[in-house]
């Protein structure tokens, strides 16, 4: 593969325990990957070691690049993460914030070139009154307004990849949809974590489900969502509430 993100043989291995056991992924350039799995089956650790994130007590091995070389934090990728109200300094404004890592990466020197960029960002992240939010601290803004701070922030770098967390678990449905959509038109390629099938059907091109550690299927989007052959798969599916579909119908149709 010439562009995009692969991940070979990725193990994760904490307290003696493997947490993350030989992942395999591989993302084209500008395409969606979603990695789909319930709580505690390795998808955060998975993202965090392939953006080299996980502290000493992780043993990790494998190989991760991206375009072919090694991936660099900051540069190529941005990170967008989980929890929008421990990932913003509640003393600074959001403004100074989008600020700060502009200058830190040096893609601006002065102050008034970082605020004028910053709101740019925002624009780009979809905030509509970009200078009221850049004035605003995090806790004058509601939870879309705080992701939509966030989303500027990881893309105020211009990165290739963009890596996001659950970005929108904390989130109303309506104003999920919008910031799934926001993070689907940016173009760049992106690796989302969910465990909410909703989202891995609006963002993925392809998914891949987790358990226990491991990759268990993994395919074009509507392939794996439309007809799993994993009996995991099916379960998650079948435990999705849908309209008019009766709990159980999909495990028993197709087991
Ligand atoms: N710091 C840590 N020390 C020890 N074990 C950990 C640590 N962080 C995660 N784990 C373990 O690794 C496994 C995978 O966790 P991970 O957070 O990747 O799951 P997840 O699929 O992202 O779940 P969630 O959706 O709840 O975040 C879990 O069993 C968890 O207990």
């Amino acid at each position: 593969m010439n562009g995009g993100l692969l991940v070979e043989d990725l193990t994760v291995t904490v307290g003696g325990r493997r947490i993350v056991d030989h992942v395999g992924l591989e993302i084209a350039q500008g395409k969606a990957m979603v990695v789909l799995g319930e709580s505690g089956s390795g998808k955060s650790v998975t993202a965090r070691a392939i953006l080299g994130l996980l502290g000493r007590r992780f043993s990790v091995s494998g190989h991760v690049t991206f375009n072919g070389g090694p991936l660099t934090l900051g540069r190529d990728v941005g990170l967008v993460p989980q929890d929008h109200t421990a990932a913003l300094d509640p003393l600074r404004r959001i403004g100074a914030q989008i600020g700060e890592v502009l200058r830190h990466h040096g893609i601006v020197g002065s102050r008034s070139q970082a605020k004028g960029r910053a709101l740019g960002l925002l624009g780009l992240a979809g905030v509509r009154d970009a200078e009221r939010v850049a004035r605003a601290y995090p806790h004058e803004l509601s939870g879309g307004l705080r992701q939509r701070a966030l989303i500027a922030v990881a893309v105020a770098c211009g990165p290739r990849l963009l890596v996001a967390d659950e970005p929108t678990s904390a989130l109303d449905v309506t104003v999920q949809a919008k910031v799934l959509d926001l993070l689907r038109g940016l173009g760049t390629t992106l690796l989302m974590i969910t465990h909410d099938i909703g989202v891995a059907r609006l963002v993925g091109d392809t998914v891949a489900v987790m358990s226990e550690g491991r990759i268990v299927e993994y395919g074009e989007a509507r392939d794996v969502l439309g007809l799993p052959g994993h009996p995991y798969t099916r379960r998650l599916l079948d435990a999705e509430p849908r309209p008019g579909v009766p709990r159980g119908a999909l495990a028993g149709g197709l087991a």
